[in-house]
């Protein structure tokens, strides 16, 4: 039976890496074997905080001493969830006032969906080229990639795509477009930066035509890229927001964000326009709000930029074509694949976490926990450009 499973966990990844978790702490994840791994990672940005970090464990430890789950479809006041939805609009824009909380960044992007065609009456998305915003029905269909899509057709229609970074195509935003879909920063894609005043010439046009701008900070939000959100950077404020990932440092969680007005249309009649039994988990709203507490109290937001910094100093390497991103959300792009492949490989095997990008296969992922210290920079970096070196040995001889 057990090995059955684990057969069955390899399959459903191409790369297995292998690894028998022991425990986890800080920026270091133990194998059962008593090895240490730097994790270059944190669950695909999602350990924010790093592993266990102590504020997280004790609001669980404390809630979950308290209650667990209860009612969760308005009738009770739980205090977490209402807590963490008053403290994320203290750092959010007046639009952004009303946050719904679900259980992962996918169910947040159905929910924004679901809201974008409530509040506007109006059904077309449109999505960007190499998106990746999870993988739901709605979430896949606005997705472009047709070997990934297929198999699950049909999918919601009036889906259209427009390339990111490209003005000239933001002539497909009409009137008949219920929302715009777009990450701040793309991240499957390579982790590609907007352009310029991109992000609010496609505000401007949104705005023309009575379209809503949904954003999907579900990997640059919670303080990954100099700002809590990335949104704040490029001075363009969506409609709806869309989180998850970071935001509970490695517990399952997803929201999304709007004005109170819109909110309110989820639960015009028919009723119940969008419910969820464990969204607003009053353990995971704890460890949320604990996480948010410590992202915005002291300096790891401001830190993740020196961080960068350090990054960028420290990996320079023939190999290495570009550093793309921004703050700890960083690709290191080689001429091919096999480049990539090989040094996350040869990095694992000794004791760095690195992983690949969904569309980009020429790139490997760099996106540790906010708390990653100077020294374990430092300490990856080393075993990264040994890895190059002696792949770029091989590659001469
Ligand atoms: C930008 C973006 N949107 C949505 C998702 C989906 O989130 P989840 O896996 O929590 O459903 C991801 C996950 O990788 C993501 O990176």
């Amino acid at each position: 039976m057990k090995d059955d499973f684990l057969a069955y966990q390899a399959q459903t990844t191409s790369h297995p890496l292998g690894l028998q978790i022991a425990h986890a702490k800080g920026s270091y994840i133990y194998d059962t074997n008593g090895g240490a791994h730097l994790d270059f990672v944190a669950g695909v940005s999602a350990n924010s905080l790093g592993h266990c970090h102590p504020k997280v464990v004790q609001a669980i430890q404390e809630q979950a001493e308290t209650y667990l789950h209860v009612m969760v479809y308005g009738e009770y006041v739980l205090a977490p969830a209402v807590d963490l939805c008053k403290a994320l609009a203290d750092h959010l824009p007046p639009q952004l006032e009303t946050t719904y909380l679900v259980n992962s960044g996918t169910e947040a992007m159905e929910g924004a969906l679901k809201l974008a065609r409530r509040f506007t009456g109006r059904s077309e998305i449109i999505a960007a080229h190499n998106a990746y915003h999870g993988n739901t029905m709605g979430s896949l269909s606005l997705m472009d990639y047709e070997e990934r899509k297929g198999p699950f057709r049909p999918l919601i229609p009036d889906v259209r795509h427009i390339t990111f970074n490209k003005l000239e195509e933001l002539e497909k935003i009409t009137v008949k477009t219920a929302a715009v879909v777009l990450e701040t920063i793309q991240g499957g894609a390579g982790f590609i930066l907007p352009k310029g005043d991109y992000l609010q010439k496609v505000r401007k046009k949104c705005n023309e035509v009575g379209a809503l701008l949904i954003l999907d900070e579900i990997q640059p939000g919670f303080g990954r890229t100099g700002s809590l959100f990335a949104f704040e950077q490029y001075h363009c404020v969506p409609d709806i927001l869309v989180m998850g990932k970071g935001m509970a440092s490695g517990l399952p969680i997803g929201a999304f964000s709007a004005s109170s007005k819109m909110m309110s249309s989820l639960s015009e009649q028919p009723k119940l326009g969008h419910i969820t039994t464990f969204g607003g988990n009053p353990v995971i709203a704890a460890a949320a709000l604990a996480t948010l507490k410590e992202i915005t109290s002291g300096n790891l937001i401001g830190a993740t930029l020196t961080k960068e910094k350090q990054f960028r100093k420290r990996l320079k390497h023939p190999l290495i074509n570009e550093i793309r991103g921004k703050g700890l959300m960083l690709a290191l792009l080689f001429d091919n694949a096999d480049t990539a492949n090989e040094l996350v490989l040869r990095a694992a095997a000794n004791g760095l976490i690195l992983f690949w990008l969904l569309f980009e296969p020429r790139a490997v992922r760099i996106s540790p926990p906010l708390t990653i210290s100077a020294q374990e920079i430092d300490e990856g970096c080393d075993i990264i450009l040994q890895a190059l070196n002696e792949i770029a040995d091989r590659v001469v001889n």
